[in-house]
């Protein structure tokens, strides 16, 4: 795996955090758009994934961004029924999306539990990964202009967990996770391959209780330890932390 451009920025509290990584993700959408008309960005959960959405959300310069030309993918998902509260996509209407004006086409929800393929998993990963494929031009999935991920406290990004079977999958650009540590147990997650065309990586991690994983991840360490440690982007991978989760570099 290449090591391109790695960078951390350490931030002084998890709202400064939250409130320069929306700054930073208007910018890099805005210069997106200016180089080549369209963005495409991958959006997480988790808490700050989702304090980072509300602060685009309430900053001014979110007009910046013609929002009816940026494609939205999520790198994972809870595989529980559309609209469910638990559902990354639905805490990511509630902070931001709903209030942004949004053409539904480029909105590209991850499967729901309820959707097409019912509660067949794979099927629901598959149909995701055909529809990243289809706006891949010629690549698996899209070159995402950036791709945002929170980190748990175990080191997991997306939902590729420590020591889990999903990690080791390259089959495909999407995976059924069966069995996740972190509840609930069925989701739909990007695999390292996918992960790995994204222009940019931003890690964003808050608190003490992801130090160590933090350490782990920006020293590059074991990847099945600490899934974090094997994402980067191809122009750019950026560890965004506050200084609670930096305290073990
Ligand atoms: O579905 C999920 O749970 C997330 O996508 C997951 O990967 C999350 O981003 C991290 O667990 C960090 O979450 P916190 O910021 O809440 O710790």
């Amino acid at each position: 795996m290449t090591r391109s451009g790695v960078l951390v920025v350490r931030h002084t509290s998890p709202e400064v955090l939250a409130a320069a990584t929306a700054g930073r993700l208007l910018s890099a959408v805005a210069d997106a758009q200016a180089a080549r008309g369209i963005a495409h960005v991958s959006l997480t959960g988790g808490t700050i994934g989702g304090k980072t959405l509300a602060a685009v959300a309430s900053s001014p310069a979110r007009d910046a961004v013609d929002w009816t030309r940026v494609h939205l993918w999520w790198s994972d998902e809870r595989f529980l029924p559309a609209g469910d509260p638990e559902r990354n996509a639905t805490q990511a209407a509630d902070a931001l999306l709903d209030a942004l004006p949004l053409d539904p086409s480029t909105v590209h929800l991850p499967p729901a539990s309820d959707g097409a393929d019912g509660d067949d998993l794979d099927a629901a990963a598959a149909r995701y990964a055909a529809e990243l494929l289809a706006f891949g031009e010629g690549a698996e999935v899209p070159a995402f202009d950036v791709l945002l991920l929170g980190m748990g406290p175990d080191g997991h990004v997306a939902s590729l967990f420590p020591h889990h079977p999903g990690l080791a999958r390259d089959d495909s650009s999407v995976v059924g996770v069966r069995e996740s540590p972190k509840p609930p147990p069925l989701r739909v997650s990007f695999t390292f391959g996918a992960i790995a065309r994204a222009r940019q990586v931003w890690l964003v991690a808050s608190g003490a209780e992801k130090a160590a994983a933090v350490a782990r991840g920006v020293a590059a360490g074991d990847v099945a330890e600490t899934p974090a440690a094997g994402v980067f982007g191809t122009e750019r991978t950026l560890w965004l932390v506050d200084e609670a989760a930096a305290a073990d570099l």
